[in-house]
């Protein structure tokens, strides 16, 4: 594995109607024909935003104002390692023309997957569009209402994907809350997982969250596309099952030590990053995680993070 790490630097310049610029990758250049977000390699002594605004003057013939960072991915292709510094783009003189021959393209949100991009670039997308927070939800203990309420509350302060994870509890009684909490789950326009039996999850018309070992005995995606799947995973051996299947997203971690499981110390961000470095997948960065912790969880290469206490409103 190269150690050396390209540190590489690309916008995403939006328009006023909430476009997504994209720059076609040309015949002469590594991954061609691949769309991209406009920008490229940051040369010795440069900071970030200067090579950023160097970079979109050459490609594009803009001079932009650099926004806030988006997310930086970690990523290890057949031939190179690289960091992909994503930052928005809102404020620009000029119109952008392809000044190297390439194609460009303005394209909404809901239409980036129509278009082909490199893995770095695949995270960096379900950003865009996906939530940055997934609820794990805590177990009912002895009162189902109490609980409802809180998965209520949860949603009212803007919480839109959730794993419906419910150790311990018989399954009649999942059975009853996984029905209960995909109605309301509908009326917030909230993705719903199931952490539990595929067969059930399907009746109510939810995901599937896989957990670890689950993942390993399955050969083939369990639910149809369009259904959401995602998994909880440990290690690369993990990940890259999950990627065969066809994920749609993992959690990964323990990042930190979890106040559900004390004395076990977390993998730390460093090893975070290794492991992001070997998938394209959308990643939570789960263990310890609250919301204060989805900037540095982004610079990492996570979309995001992943709790159940944090996330989890009191009644
Ligand atoms: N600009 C850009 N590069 C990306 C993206 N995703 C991604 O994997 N890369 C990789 O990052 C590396 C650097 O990009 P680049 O080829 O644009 O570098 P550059 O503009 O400095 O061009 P040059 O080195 O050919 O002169 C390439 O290996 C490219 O494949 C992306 O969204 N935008
Ligand atoms: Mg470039």
């Amino acid at each position: 594995m190269s150690e050396r790490v390209i540190e590489v630097v690309a916008g995403v310049i939006t328009d006023k109607r909430g476009r997504i610029l994209l720059s076609r990758r040309t015949p002469n250049r590594d991954m061609p024909g691949l769309w991209e977000f406009p920008g490229g390699k940051r040369e010795i002594g440069e900071t970030p935003e200067a090579a950023l605004i160097r970079e979109l003057d050459e490609e594009l013939g803009i001079r932009v104002t650099v926004g806030p960072p988006l997310m930086t991915v970690p990523q290890q292709y057949p031939s190179k390692r690289l960091r992909l510094d994503v930052r928005h783009v809102t404020h620009w003189d000029g119109v952008p023309k392809g000044r190297e021959g390439q194609a460009l393209a303005w394209v909404a949100p809901d239409k980036l997957s129509r278009y082909s991009m490199p893995p770095a670039d695949l995270p960096v997308v379900a950003a865009l569009r996906t939530p940055d927070r997934y609820l794990v939800t805590p177990p009912p203990g002895d009162d189902d209402d109490a609980w409802l309420r809180a998965f209520d509350g949860a949603l009212r302060a803007g919480i839109r994907r959730i794993q419906l994870r419910l150790p311990g509890v018989a399954p009649d009684r999942q059975i009853a809350l996984l029905q209960q909490a995909a109605v309301r789950s509908r009326r917030h326009d909230a993705q719903l997982l199931f952490n539990g039996p595929i067969d059930a999850a399907l009746a109510a018309g939810v995901g599937v969250h896989l957990r670890s070992s689950a993942l390993q005995t399955l050969e083939a995606r369990p639910v149809p596309e369009g259904m959401l799947l995602a998994a909880s995973c440990h290690n690369a051996d993990d990940l890259s099952h999950a990627a065969r299947l066809g994920c749609d997203f993992v959690v990964l971690g323990p990042v930190a030590e979890t106040a559900s499981h004390p004395g076990a110390p977390g993998i730390g961000w460093t090893a975070f990053t290794r492991l992001r470095e070997t998938t394209a997948l959308p990643i939570y960065a789960i263990g310890g995680m609250s919301p204060d912790d989805i900037s540095e969880a982004r610079r990492h290469g996570a979309q995001g993070i992943a709790a159940i206490r944090s996330l989890w409103a009191p009644a």
